[in-house]
């Protein structure tokens, strides 16, 4: 059986326009990046608890049904892929995962929401999504010994006020797996799958690393979010698998394109050597992609995040001015960036966290080697490679640019005499 569409909130209208102008919803802006959508609770659609049958089951139940997801064999992909396994097991777990997500910004809720100490929003479909990975992965791979790099844990649905919030989460969690396995996980089980992420990585062995909802802020908006899979193996990163349920499977470059609903949703994937390919969410259907063949900056346009919080518009706008780039910034939530800028929507990504922010690894892998594998290049603001190797984060200089291997050079120059130039004018 297919997975489900990627289906976006119904208050707002997949079916839209890239113009600078016309950017109201927020999914994509080009420009000045509008404001928020009102948030619409929509609670009559969760899921209620009481559906569901708390058998007292442990993950030994754990069986899978005959029924397929989309994270199909990949025919395009070569068969001495030596990473083969983990990807079919990777595609599934992020397709089932999204699925979960796109059930839940369709039913958010605004008392679903928690605060965080870096007050972050974490909601329901984090939980459930970083569950539904780890359980599927387990399953699907059950003679490998497991190490999860996640982001979230389970401290706050520990709490005895946060007994509801868990049950809900079960409940969404069996009923995503129930489409495709034989089971029911218990409370407890689905607890201790979300604390299978607590592992540190580093340079030795295979680590998982998961982002459950990257661009949590896109997501509640209902915009762009990915849930992001990678695999490390001796600290590098040998496989990723971006679930992007909001992207619209053909490019976002074109500024004039209209989405309906079965045009949206993206399994971008690569594993080390194999290239990167995009599938449908909704079915098999599997390309190859690569990135932009631009070389001239005045024909790039480039990424950038939604959120100001999150990456310094003005640096990103003197670098562009620099390099002679005419379109305006695309801004769009999470590693979608990644995704969009591996199949050539736009041809540079520009990531200049507020001094201070230290980037996550599960922010980067799997985006990394999508976009490395389609023949670009991710490295820091001082042009070093990312190393994913140090544990839960990156240890970089800066920032993060990515771009095709021509026009690294005149990029890495410009952000570097920018960020000279930005120093000495706070001097
Ligand atoms: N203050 C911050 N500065 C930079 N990035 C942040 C900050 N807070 C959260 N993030 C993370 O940045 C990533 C997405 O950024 P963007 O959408 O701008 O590319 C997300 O992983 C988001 O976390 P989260 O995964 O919890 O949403
Ligand atoms: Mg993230």
């Amino acid at each position: 059986m297919a997975c489900r569409a990627a289906i976006s909130l119904p208050s707002l209208c997949l079916a839209r326009t890239l113009k600078p102008s016309a950017s109201a919803s927020g999914r994509i802006s080009s420009g000045s990046a509008p404001p928020s959508k009102p948030y619409r609770p929509l609670r009559h659609l969760l899921l209620a608890p009481s559906r569901f049958r708390f058998l007292p089951p442990s993950f030994s139940h754990f069986r899978p049904s005959s029924r397929a997801c989309p994270a199909s064999p990949v025919a395009a992909m070569s068969s001495s892929s030596s990473y083969q396994k983990e990807l079919a097991a990777a595609k599934k777990a992020a397709s089932l995962a999204a699925r979960l997500c796109q059930t839940v910004q369709k039913a958010i809720l605004k008392s679903d929401v928690h605060s965080k100490a870096d007050k972050s929003p974490v909601t329901v479909a984090d939980y459930g999504s970083q569950a539904i990975v780890s359980l599927v992965l387990n399953k699907e791979l059950p003679s490998e010994s497991f190490s999860l790099v996640a982001e979230e844990d389970s401290a706050d649905l520990q709490k005895d006020d946060a007994q509801e919030t868990l049950e809900r989460i079960t409940a969404l969690v069996n009923d995503t797996l129930s489409s495709e396995y034989n089971t029911v996980v218990s409370d407890k089980d689905v607890l201790a799958a979300i604390d299978s992420g607590k592992s540190e990585g580093g340079p030795h062995g295979r680590h998982w690393v998961l982002d459950p909802i990257d661009g949590t802020k896109g997501f509640l908006r209902g915009d762009q979010y990915a849930i992001a899979l990678a695999l490390l193996d001796e600290g590098k990163v040998v496989l990723g698998v971006l679930a992007c349920p909001n992207l619209p499977l053909t490019s976002i470059a074109n500024v004039d394109a209209h989405y309906s609903e079965n045009q949206i949703g993206c399994l971008l994937y690569a594993t080390t050597g194999e290239g990167a390919y995009l599938q449908s969410l909704n079915d098999s259907s599997t390309v190859k992609i690569n990135v932009s063949t631009v070389d001239n900056p005045a024909d790039a346009s480039f990424f950038e995040s939604y959120e100001a919080a999150h990456s310094l518009h003005d640096l990103s706008k003197a670098i562009a001015e620099k390099l002679g780039v005419q379109a305006p910034p695309v801004r769009i939530d999470s590693q979608a960036k990644y995704g969009a800028l591996a199949r050539g929507d736009g041809a540079i990504y520009l990531r200049f966290p507020h001094k201070g922010y230290r980037e996550k690894i599960w922010d980067h892998a799997a985006g990394s080697i999508v976009v490395t594998e389609a023949g670009g290049i991710a490295t820091d603001a001082a042009g070093n490679h990312l190393d994913f190797s140090k544990g839960r984060h990156l240890d970089l200089d800066t920032g993060i640019i990515v771009t095709n291997k021509k026009l690294m050079p005149a990029l890495l120059n410009a952000v570097q005499e920018s960020i000279k130039a930005q120093s000495a004018s706070h001097l």
